[in-house]
């Protein structure tokens, strides 16, 4: 299901931005699906990735101000010996805890999206893609207004469960704990312009983003001109 044709403007553009010389591709996906490998082909294209997934890490840094938020909000138990937010205890609770993963949120979606612009005016490449596994889930966020484009990496859940789960080792409880809190499949390829199964081999998936990306250069150059 690819609109590789149409214009870089979706036709779904209530949530996303009017006009950027910069074509941003908001690349998403279920925990496990694939985005990291593909986000890791574009960036081997020479395309500049900026990841949500590690900006939220760096925004809760030891010592920074999202971190101590966290703690104000939630007690000192957020914290390990050294300081650093303790992850697994953070998890554990706010995917067992809707209210909790909604106050949460509240907290690092706007340290992430400020950090992401950050990085999108810095950006050089010829188009940008920006990878946030809550692209489409967290409108709040407002990432997705971001982004032009909307390409999604889809994976059968059970696929999803094998290869997150083989990737972190974590129990496929925990994962599905986390997936809960993820759009459907259908919900979220609803919301695409560019969807790419990733169902077989890394070869696979890469020979199916090769001619993304050639659109995705065409696309780039005519919103440049177009804003020139
Ligand atoms: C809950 C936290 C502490 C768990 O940390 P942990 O190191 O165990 O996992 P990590 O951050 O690497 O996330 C693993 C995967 O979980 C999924 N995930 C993360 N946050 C969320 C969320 N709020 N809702 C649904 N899924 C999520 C994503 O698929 C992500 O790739 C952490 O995910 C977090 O701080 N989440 C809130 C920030 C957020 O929404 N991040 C998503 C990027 S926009
Ligand atoms: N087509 C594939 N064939 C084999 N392994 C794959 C394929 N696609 C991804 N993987 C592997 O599956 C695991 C999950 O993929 P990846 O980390 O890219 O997912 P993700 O969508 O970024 O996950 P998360 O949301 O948890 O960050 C990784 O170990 C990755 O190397």
């Amino acid at each position: 299901m690819s609109n590789s044709n149409a214009s870089p403007y979706s036709h779904k553009p209530q949530t996303r931005q009017k006009q950027n010389k910069t074509l941003v591709v908001g690349l998403t996906g279920g925990i496990g699906s694939g985005k990291s490998a593909a986000s890791d082909w574009f960036a081997q294209q020479g395309i500049d990735i900026i990841d949500a997934d590690v900006i939220a890490h760096e925004v809760v840094a030891k010592g920074s101000a999202t971190l101590r938020k966290i703690q104000r909000k939630f007690g000192d138990w957020v914290l390990n010996g050294d300081g650093s937010m303790d992850r697994a205890a953070v998890r554990t609770h706010v995917f067992t805890h809707p209210e909790a993963l909604i106050e949460l949120e509240a907290i690092t979606h706007p340290a992430i999206r400020e950090a992401a612009k950050a990085q999108l005016a810095a950006s050089t490449s010829p188009y940008v893609v920006l990878s946030a596994p809550l692209l489409i889930e967290a409108a709040e966020a407002g990432l997705a207004n971001l982004c032009q484009r909307v390409l999604v990496i889809d994976a059968s859940e059970d696929t999803q469960l094998e290869r997150a789960s083989q990737r972190d080792e974590q129990s496929v409880q925990k994962i599905k704990a986390i997936m809960v809190n993820q759009l459907s499949r259908e919900a979220r390829n609803r919301h695409a312009d560019d969807v790419i199964l990733n169902d077989r081999d890394l070869a696979a998936l890469y020979a199916q983003l090769e001619p993304l990306h050639q659109n995705y250069l065409t696309l780039a150059q005519q919103l440049k001109y177009a804003a020139d």
